[in-house]
Formats: C-alpha cells, sequence, structure tokens
C-alpha cells in the first residue's frame, strides 16, 4: 500500500538540485519552503472544498495533492514518511484527550 509512497519519496529526493524548467518537484524546491507550504495550505482547501460537496472523486484527487505536496515539505524539513507513520503508531491505543494533556492542549 505505502510502495507509491516510497517511490515518490525517491523520486522526490532525486528532483533535488535538478532542472526547475523540467521538473515541478523541482520548482518547488527551488521557489521554497514558504512556497511548499503556501501550496499544502492551498491543496488543503481544495481538498476541504471537495469532501464538503460530497464529490469523492475530486476528494481522492485532491487529498492525493495535498499527500504528494505534504511529502514534499517533509522531505525539504528532513523528515521521512516513514516517521510520521511512526509518531502515528506511537499514539496507538491513547486516548485523544489524553494525546492533547500529554502535549499540554487543553
Ligand atoms: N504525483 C505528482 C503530482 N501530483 C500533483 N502534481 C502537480 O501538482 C500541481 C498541483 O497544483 P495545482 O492544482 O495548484 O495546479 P497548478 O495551478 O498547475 O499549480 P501552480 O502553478 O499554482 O503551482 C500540478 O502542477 C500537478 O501536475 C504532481 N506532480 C508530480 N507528481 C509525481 O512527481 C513525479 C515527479 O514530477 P516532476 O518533478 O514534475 O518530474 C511525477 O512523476 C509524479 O509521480
Amino acid at each position: 500500500m505505502t510502495g507509491i509512497i516510497t517511490k515518490l519519496e525517491d523520486t522526490i529526493t532525486a528532483r533535488r538540485g535538478a532542472s526547475a524548467d523540467s521538473s515541478y518537484v523541482a520548482s518547488l524546491f527551488a521557489n521554497g519552503r514558504a512556497k511548499i507550504a503556501q501550496k499544502i495550505g492551498e491543496e488543503a482547501t481544495e481538498t476541504v472544498i471537495a469532501a464538503m460537496s460530497g464529490d469523492k472523486e475530486e476528494l481522492t484527487k485532491e487529498a492525493a495533492d495535498l499527500l504528494f505536496h505534504l511529502l514534499i515539505l517533509l522531505a525539504d524539513g528532513g523528515v521521512t514518511f516513514d516517521e510520521v507513520l511512526a509518531e502515528l503508531e506511537r499514539r496507538e491505543g491513547v486516548s485523544g484527550h489524553d494525546e492533547k494533556a500529554a502535549r499540554g492542549i487543553k
């Protein structure tokens, strides 16, 4: 299931320093973290709009866009998707309320 994530992570890493003219990923890296973060905001908004419209196909496509751009932001920040999954596994079985309390969130 996550094989495509690993492949995308490898592709994203390989695009670092590639020509921004020929690669969308390289163009995002070239424009910097703020631009990548901005794309996350846009894709998140589009995902929310798709969810609210009730269009499952559109929601699937927008969620894929969001996840793709999140992988780029994670790569830029030096975090792997495996590390995100490990954090989710760490929380497994912990109540959401307890998790918030552990982080000092009321
Ligand atoms: N999975 C994706 C993928 N999903 C979405 N996108 C691009 O993400 C962009 C989505 O942004 P928008 O919807 O806002 O469209 P846009 O208006 O064209 O974007 P902006 O000009 O505003 O940045 C589009 O340009 C899509 O083509 C992707 N681009 C690349 N990939 C993967 O990344 C690989 C490497 O791509 P390159 O870096 O282009 O070689 C590809 O082989 C694919 O596997």
